[in-house]
């Protein structure tokens, strides 16, 4: 039987362990869902196993909300966004806890992603008040031509274990900015980074109804959520499998669809490149989160020039990277999420090795034990090895190399996913051909972490549909109309 844990918080009320439920806190649902903490296994909470009986219930409140909140100016839903965005500054610390608790990443990712969640609420409170219309020029002298914007409606976001805070501040901002109300699901590993979303909205002063966050069944959730006609929107995070069945669930009433889904990032090292740079962009590409981001590079492609040279820096700086519980100072590598993500790491390392790679830096599991791993470099790799094609999504780094550019294009295009890509070189000419080449929705140049609120995130191909971010990712929670206003005479 696990131990429990009680996290040392300054506000205790912060660990939520109850739905939102249109307005209401509820416990309502099939028993409750132990939350474990993937460093030491001890549960540190329960929450409701909740299921279609209380989706349905929180689609009919935000639906009944809608009207009010849509009829706020920008001004006003801006005005309680930035409250919010304080509310989620004020508790960075313990939001921080409470997400390596469950999550396991170190407090340093996890106080930086706290960050990166105000900050997304802050860009969209600013954009809420941008949310521009047109008068275009009439063809007829008796009529005027005016285009709006107006909030889809009630939207429904599911999101996943590795960014469980940030995830949805990128959903939840930009609809509430746009005019929406939206229904949460986060993911079942980590929900309580979802739950407190609910509290910190309601002491922000935003209306009963309009933000609800349920743990539960993803299956029945997201079954009521793709297939209620009040739902006028789904944003997903996640994986590629699932975004796919999502999406298909909901074509039944025709609903809008953002989809960030999953990666294949490679990592393209050029023999001109700054290799200390190269080395210190390609840690932090690979091994932020334990290598569990869906922009986390996941082939690395060296070339020939300096492929020892640049094997032989990461194997050190790997060896270099502490491992442990993400509450020590120091570390830098918490636990895998659990230990099927384990054993995909090793699935991926028996495969390269099996056909010619080589171990020079971790390989196995760690001596702390869990789902701990040590940091891995390959070389050797080649193409119809599983980390060419497969998304690890662990801290292993398997190093391919390349004769010329259009290897290196042709590789790094080799794949059904299109999110994130990284180049390194020196020579301005070849930083716009490959970048324009290259099949992805972003291209990192000579940087390994390139995330902001400011620019659009997302990818193509399989990676997904939409962008998140930037001035478009309102746009995604808005519907165009075009007015015709004739009967005004010569
Ligand atoms: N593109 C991005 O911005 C981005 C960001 C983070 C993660 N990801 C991708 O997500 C994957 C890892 O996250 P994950 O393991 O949580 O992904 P996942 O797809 O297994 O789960 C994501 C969410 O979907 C829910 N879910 C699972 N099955 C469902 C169903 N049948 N109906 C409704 N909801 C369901 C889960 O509970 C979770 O909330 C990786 O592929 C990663 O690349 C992409
Ligand atoms: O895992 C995917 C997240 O989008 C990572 S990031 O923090 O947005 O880069």
């Amino acid at each position: 039987m696990p131990e429990t844990e009680t996290l040392s918080l300054k506000d205790p009320s912060l660990l939520v362990d109850a739905c939102l439920i249109g307005g209401e806190w509820s416990k309502s649902g099939a028993g409750s869902i132990e939350v474990n903490n993937p460093a030491t296994g001890a549960i540190i909470a329960r929450v409701p196993n909740a299921g279609t009986e209380e989706t349905r219930r929180a689609i009919e409140a935000a639906h009944a909300a809608f009207p009010a909140w849509r009829a706020k100016t920008a001004n006003e839903r801006a005005t309680l966004l930035k409250k919010l965005a304080a509310l989620v500054t004020e508790n960075q610390e313990d939001l921080a806890r409470i997400l390596t608790a469950e999550q396991g990443k170190s407090l340093a990712e996890a106080r930086a992603e706290v960050g990166m969640s105000a900050a997304y609420v802050t860009w969209f409170a600013e954009e809420a008040r941008r949310v521009y219309g047109d008068v275009v020029p009439s063809p007829w002298a008796d009529r005027r031509i005016l285009v709006t914007k107006e909030p889809v409606g009630v939207v429904a976001a599911i999101t996943p274990w590795n960014f469980p805070s940030s995830m949805i501040a990128r959903k939840l901002a930009p609809a509430l900015a746009a005019g929406c109300p939206i229904v949460i699901k986060p993911a079942t590993q980590t929900p309580l980074s979802g739950l407190v979303w609910g509290l910190l909205c309601e002491r922000a002063g935003i209306p009963a109804g309009i933000v609800s966050v349920l743990t539960g069944s993803a299956k029945a959730i997201g079954g009521e959520m793709t297939g209620s006609a009040l739902v006028k929107k789904i944003t997903f995070t996640g994986s590629t499998e699932i975004g796919k069945l999502l999406m298909s669930q909901a074509a039944g009433t025709v609903k809008k669809v953002s989809m960030e889904l999953g990666g294949n990032a490679p990592f393209i090292v050029f023999d001109d490149a700054d290799l200390d740079r190269a080395v210190e962009g390609a840690m932090l590409a690979k091994y932020r989160n334990s290598g569990q981001t869906c922009i986390c590079t996941n082939r690395l492609l060296v070339q020939d020039g300096i492929y020892d040279a640049f094997a032989e820096r990461m194997a050190k700086a790997a060896n270099a990277l502490k491992v442990g519980n993400g509450t020590e100072e120091g570390v830098v590598q918490g636990p895998l999420i659990d230990h099927a993500a384990v054993e995909k790491v090793e699935a991926h390392i028996r495969d390269a090795t099996a056909k010619g790679a080589r171990v020079i830096a971790g390989g196995k599991r760690h001596a702390l034990g869990g789902s701990f791993f040590e940091p891995t470099v390959l070389v050797d790799v080649v193409p119809g090895m599983a980390v060419a094609k497969e998304e690890t999504f662990g801290p292993l780094a398997p190093i391919f190399r390349f004769r010329d550019e259009a290897e290196a294009i042709a590789m790094a295009n080799d794949t059904e996913f299109g999110l994130a890509c990284y180049v390194y070189t020196k020579d301005l000419g070849r930083t716009f051909r490959v970048s324009e080449a290259l099949e992805y929705g972003m291209v990192g140049v000579n940087e390994g972490i390139i995330t902001t609120e400011v620019a659009p995130f997302g990818g193509v191909k399989e990676s997904g549909v939409g962008r998140e971010g930037s001035y478009q990712g309102i746009e995604d929670y808005l519907n165009t109309k075009y007015v015709c206003v004739g009967g005004l005479g010569a």
